[in-house]
């Protein structure tokens, strides 16, 4: 595909996303339906649709409106390139601007830079306080690709051959001793046997500086209350917990024990009756916005309404609470969301310790991409 055709079929992508539909289902449809498109092809239109969704309101700004088109155009702005060289209309080409797409377009506001809805913008503000411009900013840009060695497989050093044999390189962080972030080759990774044998795993620095925070180790018990793909799961078994995963929604887990045994550690499933008894740690990575992790996934950030982190908040607030009950006394509860924003956050917890006397704050982290790499909140709570 030629760079303008690359372009138009952005154009279609971006407009249905517009529409409601999400971003990833709507990037699988296209690529199912263009047979024509080879890998680089998706990889080019996927990069152009989420680099475009993470800056959405500044390049409708500059583009001179909020659909796939000025969404283009403005991306075209920013980059400094003639958009008359891929709105020729030939071939697949998107059509040629008309005169009012010519001439429109300004620079976007302040408010209009940092890619954020107002009220998100307001609230992440009074949240972060002087973090908040760099943290906004951060959040535009895409997000490097972290792993995590899997200790029961491997050392930083042996998965780091091991992928540097397959042609993708990744650097250890002082930060993190399991963290690796891959500087080349990513595109490799799914398909590499590193991955495919479970040395390492796909996780983001900051959850897995949450996980190392948790301090669990051989003979550990855990129930992961929350547990969907596993990813915590498998990261406190790889320090030798015993982990019991439970989720509200067991399709979620489904591919866990595969991952389990790729991984070689031993996970264990609550059953459908839900968890019992009590354990010395019990996790609660709760449903959040996910306002931390935007950068991954933009078009949730233009999705999100008051209306939906007032539910989801609601939905915290239950589960800590039915999670408590899980953890035995001198245990520890752990709050985990992938969130920035106080209301998911501290205010969550205040309102717990307030309704829970017998729980007391150990400590509360907030990692963010200026400290760590997603926005990741931890709040450890001893009983
Ligand atoms: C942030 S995701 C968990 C991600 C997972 N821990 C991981 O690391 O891959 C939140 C999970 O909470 C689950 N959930 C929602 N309501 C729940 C409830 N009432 N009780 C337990 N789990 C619930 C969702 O199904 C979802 O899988």
């Amino acid at each position: 595909m030629t760079p303008a055709a690359r372009a138009a079929a952005a154009i279609q992508i971006l407009d249905a996303i517009l529409r409601g539909e999400p971003a990833e289902a709507q990037l699988t449809r296209w690529a199912r339906a263009s047979r024509f498109a080879g890998s680089g092809d998706r990889a080019a239109v996927r990069d152009l649709v989420y680099d475009t969704l993470r800056r959405r309101r500044s390049r409708a700004a500059l583009g001179g409106g909020d659909n796939g088109r000025g969404l283009i155009l403005g991306a075209l702005r920013e980059a400094g390139a003639d958009p008359s060289t891929i709105f020729t209309g030939e071939g697949h080409a998107p059509a040629p601007l008309t005169p009012a797409e010519a001439a429109g377009g300004r620079a976007p506001t302040p408010a209009e830079t940092a890619d954020l809805p107002d009220w998100i913008a307001q609230a992440l503000s009074a949240d972060l306080g002087p973090d908040f411009p760099a943290v906004a900013e951060a959040l535009r840009d895409r997000a490097p690709v972290w792993l995590r060695t899997n200790l029961a497989r491997a050392t930083p050093e042996s998965a780091r051959a091991a992928l540097a044999a397959e042609g993708i390189e990744a650097e250890p962080d002082p930060r993190c001793a399991t963290a690796l972030r891959v500087t080349a080759g990513e595109r490799r990774l799914q398909s590499s046997a590193a991955y495919r044998e479970g040395l390492v795993e796909l996780q983001d620095l900051s959850p897995q500086m949450a996980c190392a925070a948790l301090e669990v180790g051989p003979g550990t018990t855990v129930l992961d209350y929350c547990a969907g793909g596993g990813g915590k799961s498998l990261a406190l078994a790889a320090h030798g917990a015993r982990v019991t995963a439970w989720d509200a929604a067991p399709a979620r887990m489904r591919d866990l024990p595969a991952r389990a045994a790729r991984a070689g550690v031993r996970i264990t499933a609550a059953g459908t009756g839900g968890p019992r008894g009590q354990f010395d740690l019990v996790v609660t990575d709760v449903p959040c916005s996910g306002s931390g992790t935007w950068r991954r996934t933009p078009d949730a950030k233009w999705r999100l309404s008051p209306e939906d982190l007032a539910q989801v908040t609601r939905t915290q607030a239950e589960i800590v609470a039915r999670a408590a009950a899980h953890v035995r006394p001198g245990g520890t509860l752990a709050y985990m969301t992938c969130s920035l924003l106080a209301r998911e956050n501290e205010e969550q917890v205040a309102g717990f310790l307030a309704r829970h006397p017998g729980f007391r704050l150990q400590e509360a982290v907030t990692w963010t991409p200026l400290t760590a790499s997603d926005g990741f909140f931890l709040a450890k709570l001893l009983r």
